[in-house]
């Protein structure tokens, strides 16, 4: 392993220091239960006793906007949608008052439910399922979203859709498994500790039986973006650097202009959207074995970029400007006209721009002796049909890297701004 390789957790750690506190600092954000209720009682460390611990820091649950958007991007995902079985309205807001309520005892390293873990004695299943018991909050996030069809007639929602929430169309080239596609309602739960994200949905979905079922869910074990300059940025399941040219946290104008719904963008039901942002999830299987008998050359002028720096071709530097202009000694293009990056870039989209927090996946091999692997794709934005679909539509037609990979899971969700103290989810919406 390069020392880079080795320095990998403590680099986390240092900038999850920093990124972590830019933004307590900013969110502002009350909390209704102090970390250390259970968190120390069950003989977990503080999050502040030394840089190195930086990774298990609390996240504030509210603020501004939800966590889990443009808060540091952690190393493990726990991603679910879920369908809405009950056909009661009101067990469905309860739901979201109850989800609100253990969401925010579980970000800030507590247990579900007070005494969740034996507090209701020996006759009772336990409110909480134990296996995060012990364990420090881990930087953990809960995002919530709510799909297109959440606001068909079951729910008396459809005057409360916002304009924006539409099913995505179809792609050239989609590959798209209804097993993996759609939902009522998606979670995202992401934390350093894989265990402590599973944790989390494992405890909403118990709350919810009989008022919701999982559709789908997908596991991610490695951040493929960074959504502060303070990451280093890390690399996919192909070993490039993924998430160089992000929207990054410390560019609010950009943030305004791309990722968070403004109040003017819908006045009409869908007005509680403004400072939300909706989320768009793309399972992609990355194509391994091919892709590993590709010469680096291929590679890199199918990314666009050089596989050890992650510098744009015919530059030096990770963060040097991308020139599409410049050509190298053949006069043929440095960044060739179907690279990824040139196809994506805003430069070629009219300016468009979305925020990727994406996670890398591995589910086992395919039967046929091929990893089922790739990127768990998730990008906010704030108006899908203006930014994600032209974009995706671009890349479907003439990506090189369509030679290597399939999307075989799509879906997209309105995950509204975030709490104030006393507020919940859903509240706005059942208003
Ligand atoms: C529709 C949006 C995008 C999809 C789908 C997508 C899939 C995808 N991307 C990579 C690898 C890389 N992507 C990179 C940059 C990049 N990708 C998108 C969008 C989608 N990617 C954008 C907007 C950008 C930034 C372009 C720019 O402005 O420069 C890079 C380069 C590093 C970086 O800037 O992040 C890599 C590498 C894979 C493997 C993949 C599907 C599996
Ligand atoms: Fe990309």
């Amino acid at each position: 392993m390069t020392d880079e390789g080795l320095s990998r957790r403590r680099l986390l750690g240092v900038s999850g220091t920093a990124a972590v506190a830019g933004v307590m600092a900013g969110a502002g954000g009350a909390y209704a239960v102090s970390r250390g209720e259970d968190a120390a009682a069950a003989g977990a460390p503080s999050s502040t006793t030394s840089g190195a611990l930086a990774l298990d820091a609390a996240i504030p649950f509210r603020g501004e906007h939800q966590a889990g958007i443009v808060t540091p991007a952690q190393d493990r995902l726990h991603f679910v949608a879920l369908d809405v079985v009950t056909k009661d309205r009101e067990q469905l807001r309860q739901l979201l008052e109850d989800w609100t309520r253990a969401a925010e005892r579980m970000t800030a390293g507590a247990e579900a439910a007070p005494g969740g873990l034996v507090g209701g004695g020996p006759n009772r299943a336990p409110e909480d399922t134990g296996e995060a018991y012990g364990l420090p909050a881990s930087g953990l996030t809960i995002t919530i979203g709510y799909g297109p069809s959440l606001f068909d007639d079951r729910f008396g929602l459809a005057a409360k859709r916002p304009a924006a929430l539409q099913d995505l169309p179809a792609f050239t080239g989609d590959q798209l498994d209804p097993r993996r596609t759609g939902g009522d309602l998606c979670i995202q739960a992401c934390a350093n500790d894989p265990q402590v994200a599973v944790h989390a949905v494992r405890n909403l979905v118990r709350l919810g039986f009989g008022v919701v079922a999982v559709r789908w869910s997908q596991l991610g074990f490695g951040r493929t973006s960074s959504t502060s300059t303070a990451q280093a940025t890390p690399r996919n399941m192909f070993g490039f650097k993924d998430g160089t040219n992000n929207v990054k946290a410390e560019e609010p104008e950009s943030l305004a202009q791309h990722v968070w719904v403004a109040d003017a963008d819908d006045t009409g039901g869908g007005a509680w959207m403004a400072g939300g942002s909706y989320l768009v999830a793309r399972r992609i299987r990355m194509h391994i074995e091919v892709w590993d008998r590709t010469s680096l050359q291929e590679q890199e002028d199918v990314i666009g970029r050089d596989k050890k720096e992650g510098a744009p071709l015919g530059a030096t530097k990770e963060f040097d400007t991308l020139d599409f202009a410049k050509k190298g000694p053949d006069g043929a293009p440095s960044i060739p006209m179907t690279a990824h990056v040139r196809l994506a870039h805003e430069s070629q989209l009219g300016g468009i721009r979305i925020l990727r927090r994406g996670y890398n996946f591995t589910d086992g091999s395919d039967g046929v002796g091929h990893l089922d692997a790739g990127l768990f794709f998730i990008a906010y934005m704030r108006d899908p049909a203006k930014q994600f679909v032209p974009m995706q539509r671009a890349l479907a037609k003439a990506d090189g890297l369509n030679e290597y990979i399939e999307h075989n899971g799509s879906a997209v969700f309105a995950c509204p701004p975030g709490l104030k103290d006393g507020e919940h989810w859903g509240q706005a919406l059942f208003a």
